[in-house]
């Protein structure tokens, strides 16, 4: 290691008063500021504290009385001429060598390779020995300028390096890394050593101290140059894993990265290469080289789209460059795309796939997707069917998290036991039977995308907990775990049950209500929205590939009156149906699914209240709700009481034939007027003129058997009319 020391060392010996001569020695250190003073009093306090008094004293405060000691060592020639009046003059007087402090040293390892930096000294012969010093442990890759009071500044640096002279840092400087004042030099204090008369008793301590120093320094040295050029490998390795092109250069164009995809794009390149020589297009050189110019731009490479940014690091006079192939880079967002389709993580439907034009529905459509706009938790209410995850997976890809998961899970078909680990995943080993290596939760699974909760009023009271703190922390602990793992991700929670009422009664945690319910979005049953029936039919028949067969207006009219408490999903159902059976291009009330009439049309278990009442009370043709409120029919005397009822007011066969007219003729697809009626009446009932069918078909309206409008539609059997045809056909 090179040792730096004042040119002239001098050693000023006054011998006046040899016999000063004491059991421990005293050892004077004048320096000239406080700092300076600390520093070389700690280092001759580490060699020699055990036989020597070392006292301090600094130009800075003020000394009082004459310096008296064994042995007075001035830390510059300049400070001894100075402070040569204060020291006894029977002293002898050491002006100590000194040498730069590389304790420090890794201070400087931040500094770009390249970067101009200024080394400040008292003197000229201090700042270029310090530069020299560093220049031999391998800080050769800084352009380093001397600076001292007076010097002529040639070249100019944002940096300033200096040996504890942070006061002579001139002031236009950006950042000042002081290493700390220079130290003793070993062979000065071999001559302090001399000079007490301690050579043999402390000669080798002394040495073995001062080698133990330099191999711990050069150790650690040694274990931070690893570190770095490992740290450079790591970056590198980055650097080059990055699908971008990615250079770096200084104002000049002298580059100091060039990744992997750079070499890909423009051709080999390394640090230290010119932009000038390495670019050959000559607009992208251009563009490069113009400071000012930070904008994107697109260029044309090789028959590739290339989209260049800039951004600047103006304290390290660095401009970075990232380099896209547009089409690579759509590329892998289909690869990334494919990849979540695979494990199923994508949110299926988007808003364009809710098919109705009620103002109920478009009112739901409209509500959700400014809730895509936001980030907040969404809580959607809706009977089961009507299409809440549809609503979810609509929300998610109209919001930013679009490119990331959508990850649904159904609480109510997964058990207790299972719920936590599906949400939260699991380490290795957690329980009997859990994977090897652990398995990751849905939470995780849903990073940066939307997790949708369906069912949310099922879980449990400790899973409402856990989920609360899931949703209060925003990061997870995994089932036998003990790492808390962030997690960025939206919530929709989906629910069919009042959770209010469920709060009210303590069964659904309120806090938890609340997080969930930031925005709230309810999804109307089908039987509120009517009017889209015919719509969905058509989206669903489409959906599953029939779009072309038609359904019969009296079908249809079935399908519109029908109570669905199955909701979207149940007619989707039904959809599907028709197209398993239907062998002809219309369907017809006689591919009805045979169960139709009992399970849909007349409602589950009393809830269709409304119904009801039509049926029950003012008709004939009763449902009644047996104790479990499952319904019974006793259809045989619902239909005598029908014919009895046709009886009453006339001919029952005429009526029987009106009705099956009215239905050959709704099957056909064609409405069917009075006067239709009579001509086709004729030859059974010739008497039966027009008005005379107009009473027949007012009795059978006034019994809910057919409905009449005017128009397109006409007359149409009602559902019990169409029940009370077959019957009489069978
Ligand atoms: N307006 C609509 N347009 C098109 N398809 C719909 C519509 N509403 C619902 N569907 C379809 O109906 C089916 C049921 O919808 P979804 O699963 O979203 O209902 P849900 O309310 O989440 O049901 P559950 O409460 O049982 O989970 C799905 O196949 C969905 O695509």
């Amino acid at each position: 290691m090179n040792q730096l020391a004042d040119p002239s060392v001098d050693l000023l010996l006054n011998q006046r008063n040899s016999n000063f001569i004491k059991e421990r020695k005293k050892l004077a250190i004048v320096t000239g500021s406080e700092a300076t003073k600390e520093t070389l009093c700690s280092q001759m306090k580490y060699y020699l504290e055990d036989c020597v008094d070392i006292e301090g004293y600094s130009e800075e405060v003020m000394v009082k009385d004459p310096i008296q000691a064994d042995l007075v060592v001035m830390s510059s020639k300049i400070l001894s001429e100075e402070m040569a009046e204060y020291v006894s003059p029977e002293c002898p007087v050491l002006i100590a060598k000194r040498s730069l402090n590389i304790e420090n040293i890794e201070k400087l390892f931040g500094i770009p390779k390249g970067t101009s930096v200024f080394f400040v000294n008292d003197i000229k012969e201090n700042a270029v020995g310090c530069i020299e010093a560093l220049q031999e442990i391998g800080i050769d890759y800084l352009e380093l300028i001397p600076y001292y009071p007076g010097c002529r500044i040639y070249r100019n640096a944002n940096i300033a390096v200096t040996a504890g002279e942070m006061a002579l840092v001139p002031d236009h400087v950006e950042k000042a890394i002081d290493l700390g004042a220079r130290i003793i030099d070993i062979s000065s204090i071999v001559e302090i050593l001399k000079l007490l008369d301690l050579m043999d008793q402390k000669l080798s301590l002394v040495s073995e101290k001062y080698k133990e120093t330099m191999i711990r320094f050069s150790n650690h040295l040694y274990h931070l140059f690893n570190e770095a050029s490992s740290m450079n490998q790591y970056l590198a390795r980055i650097l080059n894993q990055i699908n971008d092109g990615i250079i770096a250069y200084y104002g000049s164009g002298i580059i100091s990265i060039f990744n992997e995809k750079s070499r890909e794009i423009f051709g080999a390149a390394s640090a230290g290469d010119l932009i000038h020589n390495v670019i050959a297009d000559s607009s992208i050189k251009e563009y490069l080289l113009a400071e000012e110019d930070l904008s994107d731009r697109l260029f044309r490479l090789n028959q590739e789209d290339l989209i260049i940014s800039k951004f600047r690091i103006d304290k390290l006079d660095t401009t970075v460059c990232t380099i896209k192939n547009t089409k690579e880079n759509k590329d892998i967002e289909v690869k990334l795309r494919q990849d979540l389709i695979r494990k199923g993580y994508i949110g299926k439907y988007r808003f364009s796939d809710i098919a109705g034009n009620s103002t109920v529905i478009s009112d739901a459509v409209h509500i959700a997707k400014k809730l895509a706009k936001s980030d907040l938790n969404i809580l959607i209410y809706g009977e089961s069917g009507v299409g809440k995850e549809l609503f979810a997976s609509a929300i998610h890809n109209e919001s930013l998290r679009n490119r990331g998961p959508f990850v649904a899970i159904n609480f109510s078909a997964i058990s207790e036991d299972l719920i936590e680990s599906e949400l939260f995943g699991y380490e290795e080993g957690a329980f009997t039977g859990a994977k090897k290596g652990g398995r990751l939760g849905i939470f995780e699974q849903a990073n940066q995308g939307t997790i949708f909760l369906d069912e949310i009023g099922d879980i449990s009271l400790r899973i409402q907990a856990r989920l609360l703190r899931v949703l209060q922390e925003k990061e997870i602990r995994r089932v036998g775990g003990s790492e808390n793992i962030p997690i960025d991700v939206r919530v929709i929670a989906a629910t069919n049950k009042n959770l209010v009422q469920m709060c009210r009664d303590g069964s659904f945690r309120e806090d938890l209500y609340h997080r969930l319910k930031k925005f709230y979005l309810k999804v109307p049953p089908l039987r509120e929205r009517c009017q889209d029936i015919e719509v969905l039919v058509h989206h669903f028949l489409k959906k599953h590939g029939r779009g072309r067969l038609q359904i019969s207006a009296e079908v249809m009219e079935t399908l519109r009156m029908n109570r669905w408490n199955g909701n979207v999903r149940e007619l989707e159902n039904v959809m599907e149906y028709f197209i398993a059976v239907c062998d002809t291009g219309t369907v017809r009330m006689s591919d009805l699914p045979e169960d139709f009439f009992d399970e849909s049309v007349m409602g589950h278990g009393g809830q269709n209240t409304e119904s009801a009442t039509v049926r029950g009370i003012q008709n004939p043709m009763m449902i009644d709700h047996d104790a479990s409120g499952i319904q019974t029919r006793n259809d045989d005397a619902e239909y005598t009481t029908y014919s009895e009822a046709l009886c009453q007011r006339g001919n029952l066969e005429e009526y029987l034939f009106f009705l099956k007219l009215i239905k050959e003729y709704t099957d056909r697809g064609q409405t069917i007027s009075r006067k239709t009626m009579a001509e086709d009446a004729k030859n059974r009932f010739p008497y039966l003129t027009e008005e005379r069918v107009r009473k027949r078909t007012d009795d059978l309206q006034a019994l809910k058997l057919i409905t009449k409008s005017a128009g397109r539609v006409g007359m149409r059997l009602t559902i019990n009319g169409l029940k009370y045809v077959n019957y009489n056909t069978q």
